[in-house]
């Protein structure tokens, strides 16, 4: 990469045209791709080093990095040198199989991780080869012209050409949170603060309102924030709330197994067994119980997890969410776009005086004037072959301008714009000037009471007359009662231009109310309804009219229409114990501002509920960082709030979050029978051993037995529980409380119980086979706690349900995994070479039926006490 010129131009103290000259670029055009591509080559990507990603090599080692896994590996080495170098060999060779196994798996979760954070990419509106395009921001090159909008990340260091009211907020450079106006015109030369060049913008600062555009002098390290070295290490991904409980659960765990593994170790010296052999015996088991990999298969899980979501149109952009998803009891949801298609036309017209029409009537008067002013206050472009391109809102207005013949090109050209004040959601309304000669006009649309309250006069339907804003207001609510959205259209003839657009919005004459229908989503009403049955609130919170709000929610059966709305207006007035208290009941929050939606999610989370949140703007993101899930937009939303969300909505879909949540209960259930599986078969294990020389029996398993079963039983099949589709009831149950323990529902006592069962299984096999004077005891033994897992494997799939109603077909990976395993535990009995390694014998076919059917009581037992827990907790989920 060469440096950047940016290193030794001070760009600020050129001119726009100096700029554009030095870096051979054109405003009206931008950069060819010819240019594009030598300048990549030239300058590399427009990406900021970050602290160096894990390499492969490194991934495999951390695998051998694990205390538990270097002591045996250790203690191996000594046991071959001073005993058999058989089975060091083979117990290196299984410390190797199982690295390579979490290798692939964290692999597989790092490349599931990486591919998502391509998805969650901002990308960049630029100009290039004379036409509009988006491309990945880090695909900038120096040159290239850049369009700003509010709610951007400004993607490099960039001369500013044009701004229209734009504000940009440059905390990150220069620590001062209050924006600064830019300027393209206004460069002081000796302007060396960043703070202090208004007429530039730099990468990593955003825009909070207004448009411009301008070409990039700098990209990647050649930036003012590619300078600073502090901002560009990466923040370690926190572990998640369940990776911290793990690890907590599986320290006390390790005491205990340690505890254990010593009393096992002194009780094999005392009855005279070999040292060593007691030695790799209590090794090997400590090593098999203590689940110290737990926090790991988190993380692999909820990688996974977040892969499969993203198939679902839901992005994670922090892991941890993908676990405390199912654990919302409240998502507040806007409206317009995620609970609506956002596809509006204009369904009705109504002028001041009540004069009404819908579109299907041919209209009683001219509507080119109205029809003028509403097709010049938009954004929208007309692109390729007529195709309008803008918000919804306004691409609405201009098609209905065109059906009565007004042309948006046309008329632009005719009425250039010399000002404005762009649409804020704060403000509710959009103001434009234009200029025909020596005549202005003044265009302004947007929230009725907004636009009102600067109306003089009004038209009515056959004169313009002074205004009668409490009718008109009357007018416009009976209109949102039926669910159509409300902009009011007004104007104003100067003779010259004013001083400020803001001091244009007033004197204004009202034309007419437009309806505008927006009809709710088709899959929204079940996803509403799969909320109730799980237990969730869903709230709309909007910055529409109340009216309207209300009667779209009902619609959707978020509230009753008789239901209160909490307004905008009435939010400011109540305290937040007030509004603690009171915000339980609403439904419907309507005609609100970003900040009040901070207030709601605290209230909300004041009264212990966990939030998920959804919002687009720039305002809404320290709503969306305070919520325990917050939900940025990918099509409609801003840079900024995606920055902050935890998830992003691809589709913009309120079901897509209903998903989400169902997959992330699946996600904590599939981790839960997990631990569940791990722990049962541990203490089986511990459990065998331990309880051996109090029975009088001798070591039933050697060092190479336990390891086996703890690759080949629990290891390997057990991940495959992560593929266990959810439960049918899993979204009819309550959300789980995110402090709720892991081990919550009886899930411990479960472990302990089962595991008590395979030891006496295993140790009453033993026995028996003993005092038949058969040699095989200890080949059996081994051979009854491996199947007696695999058996427990097959019944733990549901925590409720019967294996029988479960079938082969919801997880077909784990029925591969059960019959491999069972092939290789046949392999190391009927294999000669496998026979030396694991010191195994061949049984014959009665004894393995023998070992088949004691294994296979486990089943029944897990069944039994799942039937036992249908009959007597038919409806909650986990009873505890
Ligand atoms: N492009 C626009 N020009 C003028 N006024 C607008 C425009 N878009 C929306 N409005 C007005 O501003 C109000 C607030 O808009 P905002 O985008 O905050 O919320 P919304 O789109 O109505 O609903 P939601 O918050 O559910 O997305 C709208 O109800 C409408 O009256
Ligand atoms: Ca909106």
């Amino acid at each position: 990469m060469t440096d950047s010129p940016a290193a030794t131009t001070l760009w600020h103290a050129s001119s726009a045209e100096q700029t554009l000259a030095t870096l051979e670029s054109s405003a009206e055009r931008g950069l060819s791709a010819e240019v594009v591509q030598a300048r990549t080559i030239e300058y590399g990507e427009n990406v900021l080093q970050h602290a160096r990603s894990r390499g492969l090599l490194r991934m495999l080692l951390a695998q051998f990095a694990d205390t538990m896994v270097v002591v045996l590996l250790v203690a191996a080495l000594i046991a071959g040198i001073v005993g058999e170098p058989e089975d060091m060999i083979a117990i290196i060779a299984i410390v190797i199989l199982n690295a390579v196994l979490g290798f692939a798996q964290e692999y597989r979760a790092d490349r599931a991780m990486a591919a998502l954070g391509a998805l969650a990419q901002p990308l960049t509106q630029v100009r290039r080869d004379g036409t509009e395009v988006s491309v990945p921001s880090t695909a900038l090159v120096p040159g290239d012209i850049v369009l700003l909008a509010a709610g951007n990340i400004v993607p490099a260091d960039m001369r500013l050409l044009d701004a229209v009211h734009l504000s940009i907020e440059e905390a990150a450079l220069t620590g001062e949170s209050v924006p600064s106006r830019k300027d393209p015109a206004a460069c002081p030369a000796n302007a060396s603060a960043v703070g202090d060049q208004t007429c530039m913008s730099f990468k990593g600062t955003t825009v909070v309102a207004g448009r411009g555009s301008g070409i990039v002098v700098a990209t990647g390290m050649c930036t003012e924030l590619g300078r600073i070295a502090a901002l560009l290490r990466d923040e370690p991904e926190s572990p998640s709330p369940l990776q911290q409980r793990l690890s907590v659960l599986g320290r006390k765990l390790a005491i205990a197994v340690v505890a254990l593994c010593t009393i096992i170790f002194a009780a094999g010296l005392l009855r005279g067994e070999p040292v060593l052999l007691m030695f790799m015996t209590a090794l090997s088991l400590a090593v098999a119980a203590i689940p110290e990999a737990l926090p790991a298969v988190v993380a692999i899980s909820l990688a996974l997890g977040a892969r499969r979501m993203v198939k679902q149109q839901a992005l994670i952009r922090r892991l941890p969410a993908v676990e405390t998803l199912g654990s919302v009891t409240y998502i507040c949801t806007d409206k317009t776009g995620t609970l609506t298609e956002n596809r509006m036309h204009v369904d009705s017209v109504v002028l001041g005086d009540g004069t009404a029409w819908t579109l299907s009537q041919p209209p009683a008067h001219d509507l080119t004037p109205l029809s003028e002013v509403m097709t010049l206050c938009t954004d929208v472009t007309v692109g390729a072959e007529g195709a309008l391109v803008g918000d919804p809102t306004e691409t609405a207005l201009v098609r209905a301008g065109a059906d009565v013949g007004v042309n948006k090109s046309a008329l632009d050209a005719h009425w250039p714009r010399v000002g404005e004040v762009p649409f804020s959601s704060e403000r509710a309304r959009m103001t434009t000037i234009h200029r025909h000669e020596s005549r202005v006009i003044v265009c302004t649309k947007g929230a009725p009471e907004r636009v009102i309250a600067g109306c003089t006069s009004m038209r009515s339907a056959d004169a313009i007359v002074p205004i009668d804003a409490a009718r008109v207001l009357e007018q416009a609510e009976s209109m949102a009662v039926s669910g159509l959205r409300v902009l009011a259209i007004a104007t104003r003839t100067l003779s010259e231009q004013p001083d400020s657009a803001e001091h244009a919005e007033q004197e204004l004459t009202l034309l007419a109310l437009i309806g505008l229908i927006d009809p709710p989503r088709a899959e929204a009403k079940a996803a509403v309804e799969t909320c109730q049955a799980a237990g969730i609130h869903v709230v709309m919170i909007t910055g529409d009219h109340p009216a309207t709000a209300l009667a779209i929610a009902t619609r959707l059966g978020i509230a009753r229409a008789d239901d209160v709305v909490l307004t905008g207006q009435d939010i400011p007035g109540l305290s937040d114990e007030d509004l603690a208290q009171r915000v339980t009941d609403v439904r419907v929050f309507a005609r609100v501002a970003p900040e009040d939606k901070l207030r709601i999610v605290k209230a909300l989370q004041s009264r212990g509920q966990y939030v998920a949140m959804t919002g687009d703007g720039v305002n809404d993101a320290p709503a969306l960082k305070r919520a325990n899930i917050g939900i940025a937009m990918g099509r409609g939303g801003t840079d900024v709030a995606r920055e902050a969300a935890h998830m992003v909505l691809l589709d913009d879909n309120f079901a897509t979050i209903v998903k989400a949540v169902h997959e992330g209960r699946r996600i904590y259930d599939n981790i839960r029978r997990f631990v569940r599986f791990v722990l049962s078969t541990n203490a089986g294990e511990i459990w065998t051993l331990f309880l051996a020389p109090f029975l009088g029996l001798p070591l039933p398993l050697l060092p190479i037995h336990i390891l086996w079963m703890n690759l080949v039983t629990d290891g390997l099949p057990g991940i495959t529980l992560a593929a266990e589709p959810a439960e049918p009831d899993s979204m009819q149950r309550p959300p789980r409380s995110p402090q709720e323990s892991l081990l919550a529902g009886g899930l411990w006592q479960h472990a302990l119980r089962v595991g008590l069962l395979m030891a006496a299984l295993a140790l009453g096999t033993q026995a028996l086979t003993i005092r038949d004077g058969n040699s095989h005891w200890q080949t059996m033994t081994f051979t009854v706690l491996t199947l007696s897992q695999l058996f427990h494997l097959m019944a733990i799939r549901s925590e409720r349900i019967s294996i029988w109603t479960l079938g082969v077909r919801g997880n077909p990976a784990l029925f591969y995994a059960v019959v491999a395993a069972f092939g290789l535990q046949m392999a190391t009995l009927y294999v000669p070479a496998m026979n030396r390694i694991f010191h195994t014998v061949p049984l014959s076919w009665r004894e393995l039926a023998v070992c088949v059917a004691v294994s296979s009581v486990v089943l029944f037992a897990v069944e039994g006490e799942k039937w036992w827990l249908r009959r007597h907790h038919p409806s909650s989920g986990f009873p505890s």
